[in-house]
């Protein structure tokens, strides 16, 4: 699998994809946009920082990309929804630069409040200035805008400089509010109480301009706001406006709408002389870079070797506690709907995922869509995966539905799934045995076999001789057969017959045996999904 490294990454995670047998590693960090489209559709792999925009151009020129690793949190740069239609994962590390940017924030707020860096410009420019005033934090109010993993963090740091800390986040759980030991507030109470006001949620249609110009009015005169998260969180321009009002005391910015800021009003912004300006080094610690960098790099590692990987951001995943007793039920989905799919001939309207037993007091919905990404891929030309399955069958107008049910029943945990189209209904249960996949029903008969990579399903007239016939055309053609599972409802009615077999059937064979015993169904199935796990 072919990698290109297009930003500057802590070496750590390199070594970790150069030592990886499956990777072919080229780091190529001063690109220019125009030679990255250029040559992005020779790898398979991206991985990025906050500079280079994965947008719907870049990810369509990557004809052959299947993974973009951002190594950071921010997932803004990069088109999630262009990736998920192309089926390219793409995951971030989501943990590594936290506690990085919280030390960061913390260094920010208080540099702004100490006005840290007027007093070095001024001692450096010969001048011996002590009347310039700080503002301590003691007493004082801090709202922070954003209460999970970064803003969570600055709460707890700023608790230790004994101001009262308040918080606003309509997301977020009463028992993270509780744990956090802060008062929550609305947006509006925050922006009228605070004294320092620090911005911690994700850029997004909700969040853009989330304060600006009627925002920065309600304020305190005087307000000092800190910005670690992202540009246009706060409307650059009306924060200009406020600067130079007098409005806000003193501002401090990490990121910014554009970067490096180029724009009038931004240079402005940057130059203002209580403006505390920061070239996006949040994240800028050794510490999380070689966190960022490790962590990409193992998941393109499990990616690369087939294994779930951690930190999949336009992928169902089951909770890691879980994985280890949900995975077997992905490979469960995945045989089964291979097998079911091609018993289908025609489209599909609906697919039922009917989950009974325990695994049904779980999240599913990973499961879900690894089946229908299989059961997909023996209907469409295009690559179907667990990135783009959910997007296809919306495309295709096909019906998902996911049923669940935890009441126990014959077996402890059975997965069925139902496909119906035009005058078509097929139904498919499958539970483990022993840690095996199992089928213990197709349509509406009981059977009990383990799905092989070829496989015969014949439905005829019960009557003696028919197997003897069956395995004596095979035997004619070399075919061996491997296991049989005979299911009936009654005596000499309609039979069915599944075979496992050691090789393929050729399609001459396979007329031969339906007109030999007259079979009124015979199809042979190449379940390439029960191929055995290397
Ligand atoms: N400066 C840097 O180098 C740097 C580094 C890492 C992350 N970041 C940025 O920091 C920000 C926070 O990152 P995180 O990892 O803590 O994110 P997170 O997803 O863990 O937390 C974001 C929080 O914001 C809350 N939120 C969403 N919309 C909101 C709204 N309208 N009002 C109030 N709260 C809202 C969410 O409920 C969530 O609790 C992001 O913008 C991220 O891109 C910057
Ligand atoms: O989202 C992030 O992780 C930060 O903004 C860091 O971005 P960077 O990797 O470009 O420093």
């Amino acid at each position: 699998m072919k990698i290109l490294v297009a930003e500057k990454v802590a070496k750590e995670g390199l070594l970790i994809l150069e030592k990886d047998p499956l990777v072919e590693l080229d780091v190529k960090t001063d690109l220019s946009r125009e030679e990255l489209l250029r040559i992005i559709d020779s790898y398979e792999g991206l991985v990025i920082r906050s500079a280079t925009k994965a947008d719907r151009e870049l990810l369509e020129a990557g004809k052959n990309l299947k993974v973009v690793a951002r190594a950071g949190v921010g997932l803004d740069n990069v088109d999630l929804k262009a990736a998920s239609e192309r089926g390219i994962i793409v995951c971030n590390a989501p943990f590594g630069n936290i506690n990085s940017v919280v030390e960061h924030a913390m260094a920010l707020i208080l540099a702004t409040c100490r006005k840290l860096v007027k007093a070095d410009t001024s001692i450096k420019g010969g001048a011996w200035n002590r009347s310039i005033k700080a503002m301590e934090l003691k007493g004082k109010v801090a709202g922070v805008i954003g209460l999970n993993k970064i803003g969570g963090g600055v709460v707890t740091r700023l608790k230790a400089f004994d101001c009262e800390v308040i918080g606003c986040d309509p997301y977020i759980s009463e028992k993270r509010v509780q744990d956090l030991g802060i008062r929550l507030v609305s947006l509006e109470e925050l922006i009228r109480s605070s004294d320092v006001i620090t911005v911690h949620v994700p850029l997004n249609d909700e969040t853009r301009n989330l304060i600006a110009a009627p925002q920065l009015q309600q304020m305190k005169d005087g307000v000092i706001l800190v910005n670690t998260a992202r540009g246009g969180i706060i409307n650059e321009q009306d924060l200009l406006a406020a600067l130079e009002s007098g409005k806000v005391g003193a501002a401090c910015v990490d990121v910014w709408s554009e970067e490096p800021p180029q724009s009038e009003h931004l240079k402005k912004l940057v130059a203002h002389e209580r403006m505390l300006a920061i070239p996006h080094l949040g994240a800028s610690s050794a510490e999380a870079q070689i966190n960022v960098s490790i962590d990409v790099a193992r998941d393109i590692v499990r990616f690369a070797n087939e294994q779930p990987m951690e930190y999949a951001a336009n992928i169902p995943r089951f909770d890691s506690s879980l994985m280890g007793q949900m995975r077997p039920f992905l490979r469960l989905v995945n045989i089964m709907a291979d097998f079911v799919s091609q018993l289908a001939d025609s489209n599909l309207n609906k697919v039922t995922f009917t989950y009974q037993g325990s695994v049904a007091e779980y999240d599913c919905s990973p499961i879900t869509v690894c089946g229908m990404a299989a059961l997909l891929n023996n209907k469409v030309e295009q690559d179907v995966n667990m990135v783009n399955a959910a997007l296809i069958a919306e495309n295709m107008g096909i019906a998902v539905e996911e049923v669940k049910n935890p009441a126990p029943a014959a077996f402890a945990n059975t997965v069925t799934i139902d496909i119906e189209g035009p005058g078509m209904r097929r139904t498919i249960v499958g539970t483990h045995f022993e840690g095996q996949p199992r089928v213990v029903r197709l349509r509406d008969y009981q059977v009990d076999f383990a799905p092989e990579e070829h496989m015969l399903v014949i439905t005829y007239q019960d009557r003696p001789g028919m197997i003897g016939k069956i395995g004596q055309v095979l035997g004619e053609h070399d075919i061996n057969i491997a296991a049989m599972n005979l299911g009936r409802q009654q005596k000499r009615g309609e039979a069915m017959v599944i075979l496992s077999l050691d090789s393929p059937v050729p399609s001459n064979v396979v007329d031969e045996i339906g007109s030999v015993i007259v079979a009124s169904f015979i199809k042979y199935l190449h379940v390439l999904k029960a191929r055995p796990e290397q």
